[in-house]
């Protein structure tokens, strides 16, 4: 019998000339099919659509410092960016493990990277969160090298479905890995006005982490989607500020009210001291690790790990400043912009 036809596929519709909403952007979610698109993306200063540029790589390298036959960690794996220029300056002979704890695109990076030709002797992949790297070391013993690239992939910050973002509409999940845990807009509904505000002075420095909480704590309906909390904010700052919803500090309360969520939703200060404890162990003596931090409650805690381990001999030489992405990074990607790299030497 001869094959079947494949199934017709509508093409996607979208308003105006260019897709806007991330299920729109057919063609950067498909590159095989629509090489070129993604570079067109690029050159506006944007990352396509389930994609994520890697950021500050050459200055993650200049730190790391890879050689042919060394281990590396990766314990933020995302895109597999950082991993890739790694594991090629690793060869031959060396060998990464990618960690990350986000089941939807983990099997799709370690996919890419296989096609790309690093075999099971070079990369290995693990579903894990680096909270339980000291469960981890005695397994695999020490590395030569550690990366954390903290926070959030572009994939998944553009993915609705994700609930990362308030541009567009979503579920307010805010969980790195959805299958664990619960959303956010349950989160939400199980804290008092004055746990509400101590989250957001908290994880976020919001200067307005009062007057939100009473809003967020004494709204009538449910605030189970993105927008609807978007909305429900905006509206404090249209009537104790007069801010407008263009206004860039309209943007700005919304982006730390969002972090602060997540950051509580996935206990990512728990997970990163944890982590930060556990470093030296993970690494060899001479071993280096490079940390991404994105906003100030991070970038704290680094620096503090990362001056004690040097003030008790845990490290030889640790970074006296963090090292931030060049102007020409932060204009060709936004996102770098928050960056900052912070590195270790164990002695
Ligand atoms: C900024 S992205 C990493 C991008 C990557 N360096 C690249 O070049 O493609 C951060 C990744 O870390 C993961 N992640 C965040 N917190 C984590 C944790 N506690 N344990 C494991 N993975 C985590 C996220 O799921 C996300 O995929």
């Amino acid at each position: 019998m001869p094959d079947a036809p494949p199934p017709h596929r509508r093409r996607v519709r979208y308003q105006g000339t260019h897709p806007r909403h991330f299920r729109e952007k057919y063609k950067e979610l498909d590159p095989l099919a629509y090489a070129d698109e993604a570079e067109k993306v690029r050159a506006r200063g944007q990352t396509p659509a389930g994609t994520h540029r890697s950021i500050m790589v050459a200055e993650i390298l200049a730190a790391l410092d890879p050689k042919p036959g060394e281990r590396a960690l990766d314990v933020t794996l995302g895109y597999g960016g950082h991993a890739r220029e790694l594991l090629r300056r690793l060869q031959p002979g060396g060998f990464l493990l990618g960690l990350d704890v986000d089941p939807l695109e983990l099997p799709r990076t370690e996919a890419r990277l296989r096609s790309e030709g690093f075999g099971a002797d070079a990369l290995q992949v693990r579903r894990m969160n680096f909270g339980g790297l000291a469960g981890l070391i005695p397994q695999t013993g020490p590395f030569d090298l550690v990366l954390a690239d903290l926070g959030l992939s572009s994939m998944q910050i553009d993915n609705p479905d994700r609930g990362f973002t308030f541009k567009t509409e979503g579920p307010l999940d805010l969980r790195l890995n959805p299958q664990k845990g619960r959303p956010a807009s349950e989160f939400l509904r199980s804290l008092s006005e004055g746990d509400l505000a101590d989250l957001l002075a908290e994880n976020a420095d919001e200067p307005l982490a009062g007057p939100l909480a009473r809003a967020l704590a004494t709204h009538p309906g449910p605030l189970d989607t993105t927008t609807r909390l978007a909305e429900v904010l905006r509206a404090v700052l249209a009537r104790d500020h007069g801010l407008t919803r263009d206004d860039p500090e309209t943007r700005r309360t919304l982006q730390r009210t969002f972090q602060a969520l997540r950051i509580a939703v996935n206990e990512e200060f728990k997970v990163l001291d944890q982590f930060l404890a556990c470093l030296p162990r993970a690494l060899r003596p001479g071993g280096r690790a490079a940390i991404l931090s994105f906003h100030s409650g991070e970038d704290r805690r680094v620096k503090k790990a990362f001056q004690e381990g040097l003030r008790t001999g845990l490290y030889a030489e640790v970074a006296d400043t963090p090292t931030r992405a060049t102007l020409q990074e932060q204009i060709d990607n936004p996102r770098s912009k928050p960056a900052k790299l912070r590195w270790a030497i164990r002695a």
